[in-house]
């Protein structure tokens, strides 16, 4: 395969004009050999180039036609020439137009079976390789390729890349002309997965040919390459600016169907649907050919309506006619002829798409970014409904507003800390007699004022405060003689942070944002208990400020929360005035992650997430605050790296907790083919039944996992009863377990639903192995305790993708995994399930499996092609349901299931579980 490098790229980049040019479209002939058949049938070849240009009718006994017999283009291609001399020789240059930003299209035109898919497979191949390439070798300009195909039958288009067999609407964009709604557009990563793509959509159009039980020469497809990237060079600007082109490769219908359209019923509406479509083509290239004039019908199809902007439009375009040389084909041959003799004289106005600079480009990315994530939390099909503008300015709005609010706070921190500071000082001057408490030991390290004992020392020689009392000169403390007592001053500061902080937290507007409603409830839950406290002992209340300033402290280093009031309760400790300085700290880092959940993908797991590291932080500060010696117990504050070691630099900035992956937890490669790596791998050379991994060992990885998450929970539940009911009522107030909370309530149901879907997005995402899905779809079916394993899965999975879309390699079980890994091993993965086929069904099974699944009976590797369809719709729940169950007999899931029910009596659940399950029922009964 050709790449284009060194002196073939410059000159290639000269070919491509930046500015606009008219030119003619390009017209290729390629003559392909006699078929097999057509030998067999002693067929004569009437047809022969005769040079690079020119093709010739040779059949003498018709010399007397009128017809002429040299017809010349700007290329003709003998039988034996290759796909690559086609491409090479013809349409690189106008395909390879669409890098610099001018649109451009490929089509072939010619009659069933002259090899126009032949050609065009190639066409598209040849082009994605070199757009790769040229890619690589142009790092310095970002590139984002996506694809789409589609297919046009009986005027109705449809999506190639999904199985929702809807046709979809063309709609009138006043900029963009026509365009097809709610239309699949992949982003491509590498060459594999256009592969993939491909067979995707050959799988769909089969389903689809085959539902109609017609043949695939009767629709058009054409498939799309569109490409942004940003230039500075071309353009010479200085400043870099993004273009924006699409490649369109077309395979049309059979061209022989626009002239036989007189049969009868489907056939006939069939065949005036290919006429207008084909017909309408060829009027508007007639037309076109003789010049701009008058009306050109592109709306007469929806072929022409899509494809108008290559017709004599904004585009580079080439047409290849592909010819069968046999004499029985040769009116049709001649018509082909004919059509592209008109196509030659077409002209088109091709120019460099200049779409956008670098700002309106980020500001393209943000919304793209705005409305993946509000897809992400509205499950369901993507809503064309939403304002997503609005949804950015509103997020926008609400970042603005709280980098306000942080800013805000933490001058009211610093503020604090330094008269708490003044004032514990002044109060250590004052009270030196106090016996503060032994037991609050607040290891207070600021001055000079703690001792080894932690009690509060008086013995500073600090001028500042030699008189006692400090005097205040700050108007918003009364301070009407100067001499207030501590007590007094403390109480005011308090009241006034109170006071500040509520006044900061609140809409400068008088209303509220539902974000900031949240935090705010957090803060006045924290604030309420506070209040019902004792309020007495200014040196106890001064003690719990000291302790809390620590504690701030060292969250700032690095912990990712801190639960003050556990700490307040746990030491006995009491506050005046109902309110904590750390709250101050609290609510920064309630603000702080706010915002960081609104640019999550993922906001809803973000804030479960964000309530469990609290809880576990509670856990933490509790631990560290007790006597146990156990701190391995705890969660470190580094727990994410031991988790995952492959995990880049600087992901200590993550806020969502991801779950242990030990060493004796093999849930992902080994047991379960989770995934990424797969098991396949280890299936390779051995008899593949054998070896497709059971589901013991994925249960048995899966529990581990589950386990460890459960036991942290309930270690925190534990502690909770020791520590009675205020304990209590904090953990439960910072969301210590959501998961199983939420699996209690009726809403477990919905929120089932939701994880279960986000669940098989992610699964594909991240090329998540079959068997894996499989095991997982038909063991958790809704059981409120299955909430537990859908928590890990998510985080797991959340982690993946995140590590996969920023190419990083993840690591589990001392295995690097990539995006391209994962995509190769569930390719194999599937190889592997297809050779199972053959040996789990019956031929009258398979028969009726690939009917179901649209697959011609006698087509090439239609066990691969079955095997490619599972689990390939995340969003059809029939779909899923079907794919598991054919994964599952192919496993042999249900013999496994026997085991598994021995083995663990089913209990991955408490005893006081009872199962009640719902979505996805009816999993195994499908089967077949
Ligand atoms: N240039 C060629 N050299 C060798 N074989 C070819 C060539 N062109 C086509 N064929 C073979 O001819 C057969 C028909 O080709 P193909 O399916 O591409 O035709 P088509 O024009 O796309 O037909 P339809 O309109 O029915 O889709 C295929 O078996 C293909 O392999």
């Amino acid at each position: 395969m050709g790449a284009i490098g060194g002196e073939d790229l410059v000159k290639w980049e000269k070919m491509q004009g930046a500015t606009a040019r008219e030119e003619k479209i390009l017209v290729l002939v390629r003559l392909r050999p006699l078929s097999e058949k057509e030998v067999a049938a002693s067929e004569v070849a009437d047809w022969e180039c005769i040079n690079d240009t020119t093709i010739l009718y040779r059949n003498t006994l018709r010399e007397g036609s009128t017809f002429p017999t040299a017809y010349t283009f700007d290329k003709v291609f003998r039988g034996d020439c290759s796909t690559r001399q086609v491409y090479d020789e013809g349409a690189q240059q106008i395909a390879l137009s669409v890098v610099n930003g001018i649109n451009s299209s490929i089509f072939a035109y010619g009659q069933t079976s002259s090899g126009k898919t032949y050609t065009m497979n190639g066409i598209t191949e040849f082009t994605v390789a070199e757009i790769f390439d040229y890619v690589h070798a142009h790092e310095e300009r970002a590139f984002v390729v996506k694809f789409s195909a589609i297919e046009i039958y009986n005027e109705a288009v449809r999506d190639l890349l999904s199985t929702d067999n809807t046709p979809l609407r063309l709609l009138d964009d006043p900029e963009r002309g026509t365009i097809i709604e709610k239309i699949t557009e992949e982003t491509l990563r590498d060459w594999n997965h256009l592969k993939e793509l491909l067979s995707m959509c050959e799988a769909q159009r089969q389903i689809g040919e085959t539902a109609l039980n017609e043949k695939s020469s009767r629709s058009h497809q054409i498939i799309k390459l569109a490409i942004e990237s940003s230039a500075r060079e071309f353009l010479g600007k200085g400043n870099s600016t993004t273009l924006a082109a699409s490649v369109n490769f077309v395979d049309l219908a059979g061209s022989e169907r626009a002239a036989q359209a007189l049969s009868a019923g489907m056939r006939l509406k069939e065949g005036c649907h290919i006429n207008r479509s084909l017909l309408t083509l060829s009027t508007v290239i007639r037309k076109l050919s003789k010049g701009r004039n008058g009306h050109i019908n592109y709306r007469d199809s929806k072929l022409t309506r899509i494809l108008q902007p290559a017709l004599g439009g904004n585009a580079r375009t080439a047409i290849i006619c592909t010819l069968s040389p046999a004499r029985s084909h040769v009116e049709q041959t001649r018509n082909t002829l004919l059509f592209a003799c008109c196509a030659k004289e077409v002209t088109t106005k091709a120019q460099v798409n200049v779409v956008m600079s670098d700002k309106a480009l980020v500001k393209h990315l943000q919304k793209e970014l705005a409305r993946l994530e509000s897809e992400l939390r509205i499950p369901g099909p993507p809503s064309s409904a939403c304002d997503y503008p609005a949804l950015l300015r509103k997020k926008d709005l609400q970042i603005e507003k709280m980098d306000k609010e942080i800013r805000e706070l933490k001058k009211q921190r610093d503020l604090a800390e330094s008269r708490v500071e003044d004032l514990l000082r002044m109060v250590g001057k004052d009270n030196d007699s106090r016996q503060p408490s032994d037991n609050l030991n607040p290891k207070w390290n600021a001055g000079d004022v703690s001792d080894d004992e932690g009690s509060v020392s008086s013995g500073v020689a600090d001028p500042y405060y030699m008189n006692g009392v400090r005097k205040f000169n700050n108007p918003h403390f009364d301070d009407r003689d100067g001499e207030s007592s501590p007590e007094e001053v403390y109480g005011q500061i308090l009241e006034k942070f109170r006071s500040d902080s509520c006044q900061s937290v609140e809409d400068p507007t008088g209303g509220t944002t539902e974000d900031t409603d949240d935090y705010c409830k957090e803060v006045r839950c924290i604030e309420m208990q506070e209040s019902s406290r004792d309020k007495n002992s200014g040196s106890l209340a001064l003690s719990t400020v000291e302790n809390e300033v620590t504690s701030g402290d060292a969250s700032l280093a690095g912990q990712e929360m801190i639960s003050t009031p556990v700490n307040v309760d746990r030491e006995g400790s009491q506050m005046q005035n109902g309110f904590a300085y750390g709250t101050f700290e609290q609510r920064l880092r309630d603000v702080q992650l706010t915002i960081d959940s609104i640019g999550s993908p993922y906001p809803e797991e973000q804030s479960r997430s964000l309530k469990l590291t609290r809880s576990w932080s509670c856990r933490e500060n509790f631990t560290a605050g007790s006597s146990s010696p156990d701190k391995s117990e705890g969660t470190p504050p580094n727990w994410l790296e031991k988790s995952f070691p492959g995990r880049p630099e600087g992901f200590s900035g993550r806020k969502v907790p991801l779950l242990h992956y030990d060493s004796s937890a093999r849930l992902s490669r080994n047991d379960s083919q989770s995934s990424l790596g797969s098991a396949v791998d280890e299936l390779e050379g051995q008899t593949a039944d054998e070896d497709i991994t059971s589901v013991h060992t994925f249960v048995t990885g899966l529990k581990k996992m589950a386990k460890k998450l459960e036991n942290d929970i309930q270690l925190v539940n534990g502690q909770d009863q020791e520590t009675g009911e205020k304990f209590a009522k904090n953990v439960k107030d910072v969301g210590v377990d959501p998961m199983l909370e939420l699996s209690e309530t009726a809403d477990w149901p919905l929120e089932f639903e939701r994880r279960q879907r986000a669940i098989f997005e992610l699964w594909q995402t991240c090329y998540i192995s079959v068997v894996h899905r499989t095991y997982f779809f038909l063991l958790f079916k809704g059981d409120p305790t299955d909430s537990i394993y859908m928590e890990v899965e998510l985080r797991r999975l959340s982690f993946l993708k995140e590590t996969f879309s920023r190419g990083d390699q993840a690591v589990e079980n001392g295995q690097a995994l990539t995006l391209a890994s994962s995509m190769k091993a569930i390719g194999r993965e599937r190889v592997k399930l297809s050779k199972l086929m053959q040996k789990r069904f019956s031929a009258e099974e398979r028969k009726r499996l690939f009917q179901k699944w649209g697959i011609a009976l006698h087509s090439k590797r239609r066990r691969l092609q079955l095997a490619n369809c599972l689990w390939s719709n995340t969003k059809d729940m029939n779909h899923i349901t079907d794919s598991a169950a054919i994964v599952a007999k192919l496993v042999m899931f249900a013999e496994q299931g026997q085991a598994l029910k021995g083995m663990f009596g089913l209990s991955f659940t408490p005893p006081k579980a009872r199962r009640r399950s719902f979505g996805w029922k009816n999993s195994m009964a499908s089967l077949i």
